[in-house]
């Protein structure tokens, strides 16, 4: 059974239309206050849009456009919200945790936890059945909660940001467990790691502005990213454009000089994206010979260690995105590169790629 989500929430600027395959997990990516837990509280049955429609397979988790008011409860819409924080019931051990669900939809003590046991080995947590939460640490707090979410049988699961809390030894434990958990299952996974999206996810949304700012499979956001944010998270710089010859001309004039990636089929004339490394951006002070082509005015605003390089970051204009240079530590240092200097960045062609927006 699919889910299909049509909502608008004025006061929070969100405007999102979704769809789930069966089996399919999405993984939501954006920007602080882009509107990320809007969507799972409007989901879950936490916040009323103002309009729009729910619903998994054909039936209705709401409907609020026209005249109708149909909202149904939180706890009978089939899906289940896991937060940052565990939330477990501090009396109850780990086992009457995952039975409480079952046991309040009316099924025996005896089943409910049968049923319990089962979820907590489902998430390697049947040995922490017997200990209270707070005799558990947050990653085995965490694989509770995600044992007692899908005890509930939920037709869609909710996951928001589960990682987010937990230590770096913690989280590669979680992360594997759900891996195994979200296979063949309707999930939305908020996340801000990009190692979750690769891993746990189909398909990725960003949002931005609340507002869909680019989907696809998430191999193609990440390697070829047509928002800022996706390609800041897969460490590219990024400029729009319509695309000319070779390469993309930038609203402002600039032609920014590239190779076509043949698998996109870009035409010139249409919207279009280039999409390069900071490793593929020279920088240099005063004027450049050779060919002027991919070589811009700019002007530091930071410097900042990135691995055994320095990432120079320079705007490029006020209507321009920002651009990143990364250079070794002797070259940064031989053009006495300081924030509010005026250099010039130059950008190999060959390490361009064009692509429609
Ligand atoms: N309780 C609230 N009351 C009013 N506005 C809110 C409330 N919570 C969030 N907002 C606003 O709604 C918008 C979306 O916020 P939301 O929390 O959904 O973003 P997010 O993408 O989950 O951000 P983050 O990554 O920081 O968790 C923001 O403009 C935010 O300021």
């Amino acid at each position: 059974m699919s889910f299909e989500l049509r909502a608008s929430l004025r006061a929070r600027n969100f405007d999102v239309s979704l769809s789930l395959a069966d089996g399919e997990t999405v993984a939501i990516l954006g920007p602080n206050g882009a509107g990320k837990s809007t969507l799972l509280g409007v989901i879950a049955g936490l916040l009323r849009p103002d309009s729009g429609t729910a619903k998994i397979g054909g039936r209705p988790l709401f409907n609020l456009d026209g005249g109708t008011r149909l909202w149904s409860a939180p706890h009978l819409r089939g899906t289940a919200l896991l937060a940052q924080e565990a939330l477990l019931f501090p009396h109850l051990n780990a086992l009457d945790n995952v039975a409480f669900g079952p046991r309040s939809a009316g099924v025996s003590k005896a089943a409910a936890r049968e049923s319990a046991g089962h979820w907590l080995a489902e998430v390697d947590a049947l040995p922490l059945a017997h200990r209270k939460p707070a005799q558990l640490s947050g990653g085995q707090a965490q694989r509770v909660a995600v044992a007692r979410a899908l005890a509930a049988q939920p037709e869609l699961l909710l996951l928001d940001e589960p990682m987010a809390a937990l230590d770096i030894h913690a989280a590669p434990l979680l992360r594997r467990v759900l891996k195994r958990v979200l296979k063949d299952r309707k999930a939305i996974i908020v996340t801000h790691d990009v190692l979750d999206a690769y891993m746990l996810a189909d398909r990725v949304i960003v949002v931005e502005q609340g507002r869909i700012a680019e989907a696809g499979p998430t191999r193609q956001v990440l390697e070829r990213p047509r928002s800022q944010f996706a390609a800041g998270l897969a460490g590219l710089n990024l400029v729009t454009g319509v695309i000319s010859g070779e390469g993309i001309t930038t609203p402002d004039g600039r032609v920014f000089a590239g190779q076509h990636d043949p698998e996109w089929s870009p035409v010139s004339g249409q919207a279009g994206v280039a999409a390069f490394p900071p490793s593929a951006v020279s920088v240099f002070l005063g004027d450049v010979h050779g060919s002027p082509r991919n070589s811009f005015a700019a002007t530091v605003t930071d410097l900042e260690p990135h691995g055994d390089q320095i990432r120079v970051r320079a705007s490029t204009g006020s209507s321009a995105p920002a651009l990143s240079a990364d250079i070794t530590p002797a070259a940064s240092a031989d053009l006495g590169l300081v924030p509010g200097m005026d250099v010039r960045f130059v950008v190999k062609a060959a390490l361009v790629s064009v692509y429609p927006a």
